[in-house]
């Protein structure tokens, strides 16, 4: 008897597991993932993405009342992440999860570009590594060692603004480009055209187009990258040939002249020159130039965005601008600028800079992350291989977190900390629907806040793909906006009316788009 009972047993347990594995993974399949409109057939919500896609998809995190949101943009899911706990829970918490990039087939396979530090997968060795030697590179103490330059660059700038002010976009560009190409390479930029600089531009360029969101059907049906380039509808493929002898033979350049400056032994100390030095710390030469090609690609527009916003809300807020200028006098007095080893020392400037990036974040939506295996989040299931973007524009718009978003106020970082008990009701989520002058509420249940929030820690970016020059970024922007304050007043045209609206180009970047005003010298 016992014999028989022990046989069913063993019979029947393996196919009662067999069947509670399949029940168990059917239930958690039928978790829901979060929700969000449904789209059109074919191309999902791609069309009604056109303009400041952060916008929308704040709106539809309201309409949704769900932070988490989701959808598809042809046949890739996206989950959009609208509230700083999502962010945090997820990019940051789960970063190993989270921090790998949606393929783009276009720029990653046809160009050629996959393995850039930008695009090359989390899970693959060797993002780990560009990564250390960025981190290295750019570290407190090796940015100790670029102050003369810095000081240098920031000097040029100031003498190109006092005698062309109206160019100062122009004048930024050309100040950014040079400290990273002499970081980089150890390259001096010339005044006007330089040929490195062009060069690095044109790469940009192209990449912009390669990169374009839904531009490219191939990024979201790769099958079709198997179409003869000889085929009457493959012009993307043509194209991609093209972008990809280009981009290789511009990437190349900069790498090659320090290659042939060090051989010539007239190499000048720089991030590649170190890690091309044959000792045994020297790095495989592919590694070397992706690793440098990302300072300059990460670098150019990035800082030129924030320093432009700057300039642009300076003219907007005289009184701000005042504040700064007195407390630099009153530190400094009259005649001197403050040196690097003030920046820090100066609270309203570092308080200023941290304005300038929430109000006018360089980055509204980071670069997309993708999520390597199915996860669970709250009640929802994020199916692997999602895009997963954080929409850092809500989050530093979102009024629960910053009171009155729409304000420009960097005294709102001049205080401690301060926790707030937020309490959302039904009917504010409907109210708030992201307007410029209500601003974005969204959270899902009572939680302790932080009320105005450090927004370096989400405007550059999350997890393992958080921004690696965020350091030399800030000492970079506190500069030359010190320098700036001590020795110009800028201000709006007088009669032109009422004040230019502020208003944002679309696109990985963004920047404030230009309005007129008047940079005069101070006295
Ligand atoms: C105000 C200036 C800057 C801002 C706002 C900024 C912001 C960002 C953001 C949002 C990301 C994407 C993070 C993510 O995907 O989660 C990023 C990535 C990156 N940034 Fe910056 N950045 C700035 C300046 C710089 C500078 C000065 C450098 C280098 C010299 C740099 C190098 C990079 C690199 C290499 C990456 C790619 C990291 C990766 O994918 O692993 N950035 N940055």
């Amino acid at each position: 008897m016992q014999d028989l009972l022990s046989l069913i047993l063993g019979l029947c347990l393996p196919s009662l597991l067999i069947l509670f594995v399949h029940l168990y993974s059917r239930s958690s399949r039928r978790i829901r993932t979060p929700p969000g409109p449904k789209g059109a057939f074919f191309t999902g919500v791609k069309d009604q993405l056109t303009h400041s896609p952060w916008k929308v998809y704040a709106q539809w995190a309201e309409h949704y009342q769900s932070p988490v949101i989701s959808f598809w943009i042809y046949n890739r899911r996206t989950v959009v992440l609208n509230d700083h706990k999502s962010v945090r829970e997820l990019l940051d918490k789960r970063a190993i999860l989270y921090s790998d990039r949606p393929k783009s087939w276009m720029y990653h396979e046809l160009c050629g570009r996959g393995d850039s530090v930008f695009n090359i997968s989390s899970l693959d060795p060797r993002h780990g590594t560009y990564r250390r030697l960025i981190r290295h590179g750019l570290s407190g103490r090796a940015l100790e060692e670029y102050h003369e330059l810095l000081d240098n660059e920031a000097n040029i700038f100031i003498e190109l603004m006092t005698q062309k002010p109206g160019e100062f976009q122009h004048h930024l560009r050309r100040t950014i480009a040079a400290i990273i190409m002499k970081i980089a390479y150890g390259y001096s930029v010339t005044e006007n055209n330089d040929p490195f600089i062009e060069i690095a531009e044109e790469s940009a360029k192209i990449s912009g187009w390669a990169l374009a969101p839904g531009r490219w059907l191939v990024d979201y049906y790769p099958i079709v990258r198997f179409i003869p380039s000889w085929f009457p509808f493959a012009q993307f493929r043509r194209q991609g040939e093209k972008w990809r002898k280009q981009l290789e033979s511009l990437s190349d350049v900069p790498h090659n002249w320090v290659k042939k400056q060090m051989a010539q032994s007239n190499s000048v100390d720089s991030f590649t020159t170190r890690l091309l030095q044959p000792n045994a710390h020297a790095e495989p030469e592919n590694i070397v130039k992706w690793a440098a090609g990302g300072l300059y690609a990460g670098a150019s527009d990035t800082t030129v965005s924030a320093l432009t916003s700057f300039i642009l809300l300076m003219a907007l807020f005289p009184d701000v601008q005042e504040e700064a200028q007195h407390e630099i006098t009153d530190f400094c007095g009259s005649g001197r600028v403050p040196s690097i080893t003030d920046l820090h020392r100066l609270d309203y400037l570092v308080a200023l800079y941290k304005e300038v990036l929430r109000y006018a974040p360089v980055s509204n939506m980071a670069l997309p992350h993708k999520v390597v295996q199915d996860d669970v989040y709250q009640s929802y299931r994020i199916p692997k291989d999602s895009t997963v973007i954080a929409n850092t524009w809500a989050i530093l718009h979102d009024p629960a977190l910053y009171p009155d978003p729409h304000e420009f106020k960097p005294s709102r970082f001049n205080n401690t900390p301060v926790i707030s008990k937020h309490q959302p009701q039904q009917g504010n989520l409907k109210k708030s629907l992201c307007s410029e002058t209500s601003g974005y509420t969204l959270h899902s249940e009572n939680s302790d806040i932080e009320l105005n929030p450090d927004p370096r820690t989400y405007c550059f970016g999350y997890g393992r793909r958080t921004c690696p020059g965020m350091r030399l970024a800030e000492i970079s922007v506190l500069l030359i906006m010190s320098r700036v304050l001590s020795k110009f007043k800028i201000s709006l045209p007088v009669g032109e009316g009422s004040a230019p609206q502020v208003e944002f180009t679309s696109g990985i970047t963004s920047h404030i788009k230009p309005f007129n005003i008047i940079i005069e010298r101070r006295q």
